[in-house]
């Protein structure tokens, strides 16, 4: 049996009841075969696969607070510290019901990839909770914020274990973590990133994660000889990637048509309108229907299971923002009967694998979240740069930064599949491109 083979089994068997974990293993270590077997007998020797799928540790705890009926409400907090290889652990934190340890494996096991390809010094972590931000009030919220912070501050710091947002923690969740950590450890540092410009933040990082997925997309367009100008987009989501993604789009010149939340999604044929998405998304923490309410143009469907939504519009570009396995395969079959020329993703593994093969065989330039979506880790990069020289760099600075990075991330991909011979894979060479450079920084630095 070969090395991969052997060792997906080990973590099919440990990790049985882990789903989300299960596939995003799958797919880094299929498409690492060539890499593999070219250094099977190092490898084997180091149980460098078997290391690298097993997190350095994974904390869990209770997370007491008190809602505002006095009621006490309890959830579980989770931090998942992957690999430290070549950097303190760095990744997000999600606040969602549907999180579970297995979820917050997944997304761990991922960033160490993404952080690896950011080409700065930054190893993998996700943390979150199954603690629901929807409907509750900013009391609520900073209850919970703070003692989960409680618990978490013992795990971080700036050269430790630096979180910051995902899904359901933005702006107002990192303001009341971070007074927390601040207050309990008497420490003025870079803990965490993602936060105000009054107290440490980056200029550009709300913006990075949606800019950055827009200029890997058009450097992986222009390497085809397409133009992005004039194109049409289908977008998912509509959080702090979507809109960022939607408005980095249309100063491309391209229009995009579509966004969603949990309950449904809008189509727009006159292009989203991203300040009326921003007023109804992010001041109003409001539902879609207000958008639809407040533009003419725009139809608003409820969500129905087994339907496609969003990806049964036609258009050029599919750009996946909300959550994991959002594109399955019956939804990549509407694109391609619809002619999409990309699918770049903004969330985290929101393309089944079934449905990646599927885009992949039928022609589509595919490119996963690990390399896409790596300007948003990247710019917390440049943030905790920024707070270790106790400098604020302008907003030009930062966006040039983030492109050249994903301009970057885009040459050593595209390298990395045409060096194993399978050109244009581009998930393989994501995979492959992360993998190397923290296999020789493991292999560096000893047995541990
Ligand atoms: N915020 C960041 O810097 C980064 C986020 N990501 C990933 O991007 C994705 C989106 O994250 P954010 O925009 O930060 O979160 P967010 O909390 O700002 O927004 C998430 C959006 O997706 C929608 N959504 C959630 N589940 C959905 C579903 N089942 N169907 C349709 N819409 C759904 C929500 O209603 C919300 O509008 C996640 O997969 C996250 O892990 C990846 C890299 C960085
Ligand atoms: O900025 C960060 O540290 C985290 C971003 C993140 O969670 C992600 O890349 O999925």
């Amino acid at each position: 049996m070969s090395y991969v083979d052997e060792v997906l089994e080990i973590v099919k068997k440990k990790n049985a009841d882990q789903p989300e974990f299960l596939q995003a293993v799958t797919e880094v270590l299929d498409s690492l075969r060539p890499c593999i077997d070219a250094n099977e007998e190092l490898y084997r020797k180091n149980a460098i696969l078997e290391r690298i799928t097993e997190p350095d540790r994974q904390i869990m705890f209770r997370v007491p607070w008190v809602d505002d009926n006095g009621q006490v409400q309890v959830n579980r907090g989770f931090r998942v510290q992957f690999n430290n290889s070549i950097g303190p652990y760095k990744g997000g934190l999600r606040l969602h019901p549907s999180v579970n340890l297995g979820i917050i494996k997944f997304l761990g096991f991922e960033q160490v990839f993404k952080n690896s390809l950011t080409t700065l010094p930054i190893g993998g972590g996700k943390g979150g909770s199954d603690f629901d931000p929807k409907g509750k009030s900013d009391r609520e919220i900073m209850a919970f914020c703070q003692s989960f912070m409680t618990e978490l501050c013992k795990y971080i710091g700036a050269d430790v274990d630096v979180p910051a947002g995902d899904i359901g923690t933005g702006g107002r969740e990192i303001g009341f973590l971070f007074g927390q950590y601040k207050r309990i450890r008497g420490s003025y540092e870079g803990v965490l990133t993602g936060k105000g410009l009054t107290y440490g933040g980056s200029l550009a990082r709300t913006e990075a994660t949606g800019y950055g997925l827009l200029y890997l997309t058009n450097a992986l367009l222009k390497d085809h000889g397409i133009d992005i100008a004039g194109k049409t987009c289908i977008v998912s989501g509509a959080g702090n990637v979507a809109i960022y993604a939607i408005q980095k789009a249309h100063q491309l010149g391209a229009k995009c048509v579509t966004c969603s939340d949990s309950t449904g999604w809008i189509y727009d044929p006159e292009g989203i309108d991203v300040d009326l998405l921003k007023e109804v998304k992010e001041v109003k923490r409001a539902r879609l229907t207000e958008y639809a309410a407040a533009r003419p143009s725009a139809e608003y469907h409820e969500k129905k299971n087994g339907e496609h939504g969003v990806w049964n519009v036609k258009g050029d570009i599919a750009l996946p923002c909300a959550t994991q396995n959002e594109l399955d395969l019956d939804d990549a079959k509407a694109l391609v009967a619809n002619g999409v020329i990309s699918v770049t993703e903004g969330a985290n593994m929101p393309t089944t694998l079934e449905a990646t093969k599927y885009l992949q065989e039928n022609g589509v330039l595919f490119v996963g979240g690990k390399a896409a979506n790596a300007g948003g880790v990247a710019t917390s990069a440049l943030e905790m740069s920024q707070n270790s020289e106790r400098l604020s760099w302008t907003f030009e600075e930062v966006d040039g930064k983030l492109k050249g990075i994903m301009e970057t991330i885009y040459a050593n991909i595209s390298d990395a599949a045409k060096r194993y011979g399978v050109e244009g894979d581009y998930v393989a060479g994501a995979n492959i491109a992360g993998f190397e450079k923290v296999v020789e920084a493991m292999l560096a630095q000893g047995v541990c």
